[in-house]
């Protein structure tokens, strides 16, 4: 089970070792620098490679060959003390280093300062007001070149935009843009980033500082912050790696993980399907898909085909008159039902081997508006999604207090903004202090007010219980699939997920499990990808994971 830490997670687990005396700061700090050396060259083979010695100083960089070079971007807190321990190793390694120091040496931290020493002890550690990569001059090679660059400036600790006074994406795009191989590699965050919301924490004041600052690598310790996969914080990130620094194997710091363990964000896990072990079609339930009417029956039919492919044993098209002829002429193995009126859907829902409903795929907003009150009073297992959350955007209390707690909700950013908005606002503001309001923070907001589960789509779909439960399905690093963002994939979604719930998940899960297939299922596909396509990857998939 992935979970993924805030700053204040880490810190209190972090701290409970510390306390406990089971390991110290200091120790803690130096097997995060290994960690991030390691990474390194797990990375960038080439670079563990032997060169020759590191010229003397001054002037490191002036050297045309010889050692591997590195630049270390070192910031006022432990962040920064990694950077020194890194910039240490690297040295004991015969590179020559350039290490800068934002802030002063007698302020640092005693972990950080104790490494800040170590490291002067192997080379010069220069004031940040020195690295002036603007300056260096590449034509005439005054500089030569930069192998690595090593941003230790802010991790978990970042509470205010970056200052005008470091302009660290502008230093480092220089510093980037003039050499072709500098590789970059940021040290739990790429400083800048905020660890729970995964935005850049910005000052609306100062242009320059609303530049992004884009690694190849972040290397984080014991897990991965909720940051490095909401929001932007895997664009900024580019990969993250998690090097252990041994917490796992510490009474006390398990202790306090398991005290934590109820507001622990988790990344979507699917919960294994095992439709082999029944038989009966009816044992797997009978899912109802309400469709628009003629020309937009489209969506309701994706959701019904994936509802059907991942398990559901029946489902049934609850079509308008107008739109029979269309959707019988398209459809195989669905059943066919005619739903006009709320009071001809009412009369449909007595068959109380109806055990699922999807509601709003192309459904209309005044179709919605008439049905959406007759699914929710019969207190079946409810997907809503689109043009039912759409139709309540004028008054979304009289939908709230409809809802139970076997709904699920399927909001992209503009419908959570219609039933939400003061969540979307909050969640829109520019982030300017740290920890931000993230899409965590919404998610759990709005699940709890709407009493049920919300999943609130996006490549870093968040999905979240009124009990604070909470996971991010990521669709990012080894698992982005940008081609998933295509016409009528939503529908599908909310096809699997009623599907799911049809064969007896609770809400929770079968939203969880939806979404973690949904992605597998693009994955599976690649790119060229339609939502149509969606549906029939799900055999491939299963014998995948062997169900
Ligand atoms: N012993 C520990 O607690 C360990 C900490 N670790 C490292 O320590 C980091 C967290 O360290 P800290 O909590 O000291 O935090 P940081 O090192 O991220 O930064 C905090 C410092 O920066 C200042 N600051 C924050 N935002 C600023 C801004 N915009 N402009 C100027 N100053 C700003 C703060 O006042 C504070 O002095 C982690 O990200 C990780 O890299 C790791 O070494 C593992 C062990
Ligand atoms: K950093």
């Amino acid at each position: 089970m992935a979970e993924l830490l805030t700053a204040a997670q880490m810190r209190a687990i972090e701290q409970a070792a510390i306390a406990s005396g089971e390991v110290t700061g200091l120790e803690l700090m130096e097997r995060a620098g290994r960690g991030v050396v390691e990474a390194i060259f797990e990375e960038w083979p080439e670079l563990a490679e032997e060169r020759g010695p590191a010229p003397a100083p001054p002037g490191y960089l002036q050297q045309e060959e010889g050692a591997w070079r590195a630049v270390v971007l070192c910031g006022p807190g432990n962040n920064g003390g990694d950077g020194f321990v890194v910039a240490r190793l690297l040295r004991a390694r015969g590179w020559a280093v350039e290490v800068f120091l934002y802030g002063a040496p007698d302020k640092l931290p005693p972990d950080a300062r104790a490494n800040y020493e170590r490291c002067c002890e192997a080379g010069k550690v220069q004031a940040f007001a020195e690295f002036e990569p603007e300056n260096w001059n590449w034509q005439t090679g005054e500089v030569g070149e930069v192998d690595l660059i090593v941003d230790a400036v802010f991790g978990t600790g970042l509470v205010r935009p970056v200052g005008s006074e470091i302009w660290l994406h502008e230093k480092i795009g220089v510093l980037t843009s003039g050499v072709v191989n500098a590789r970059r590699v940021a040290i739990d965050l790429p400083s800048g980033l905020c660890a729970d919301s995964g935005k850049p924490l910005i000052d609306t004041q100062d242009e320059i500082g609303r530049g992004k600052l884009e690694f190849e690598l972040s290397v984080s310790f014991h897990r991965e912050k909720v940051g490095h996969r909401i929001s932007d914080g895997p664009a900024f990130c580019g990969k993250t790696v998690v090097k252990s620094i041994g917490l796992d194997d510490l009474p006390s710091s398990r202790a306090a993980a398991r005290e934590l363990a109820s507001e622990i964000v988790r990344l979507t896990q699917p919960r294994l399907l095992d439709k082999a072990a029944e038989s009966h079609k009816y044992t797997h339930g009978h899912a109802l898909i309400l469709s628009g009417g003629s020309g937009r029956t489209g969506a309701a039919r994706l959701a019904a085909r994936g509802a059907l492919r991942i398990g559901a044993g029946l489902v049934t098209l609850g079509v308008p008159p107008n739109a029979q002829q269309e959707v019988a002429c398209q459809i195989t193995a669905l059943m066919l039902a005619r739903i006009d009126g709320a009071e001809g859907f009412a009369a449909v829902l007595d068959d109380t081997r109806l055990n699922a409903l999807c509601l709003g795929p192309g459904m209309g907003i005044e179709r919605a508006r008439d049905l959406v009150p007759v699914a929710l009073a019969a207190r079946c297992a409810t997907v809503l999604d689109a043009d039912a959350l759409t139709a309540f955007a004028e008054d979304p209390a009289e939908l709230f207090a409809q809802l139970h707690e076997a709904c699920v909700l399927t909001p992209h950013g503009g419908e959570l903004a219609r039933l939400f908005p003061d969540i979307a606002a909050k969640l829109n503001a520019p982030a300017m202090t740290g920890p931000a309001y993230s899409k965590v923070d919404a998610t759990r907001e709005a699940a709890k007010r709407a009493g049920c589960v919300v999943l609130f789509k996006g490549a870093d779909t968040v999905i979240a219980a009124p009990d604070g439960c909470c996971s991010v399905n990521s669709a990012h690093y080894e698992r982005s699939a940008p081609w998933l963002a295509t016409a009528g994939s939503g529908d599908v979604l909310a096809g699997f997920i009623t599907g799911l719930l049809a064969r007896g998940f609770a809400p929770m899960q079968a939203a969880e499990t939806a979404a973690w297939l949904h992605v597998e299922c693009a994955l599976e596909f690649g790119p060229g990808l339609i939502a149509e396509d969606l549906p029939e990857q799900l055999p491939a998939v299963f014998r995948k994971l062997g169900v």
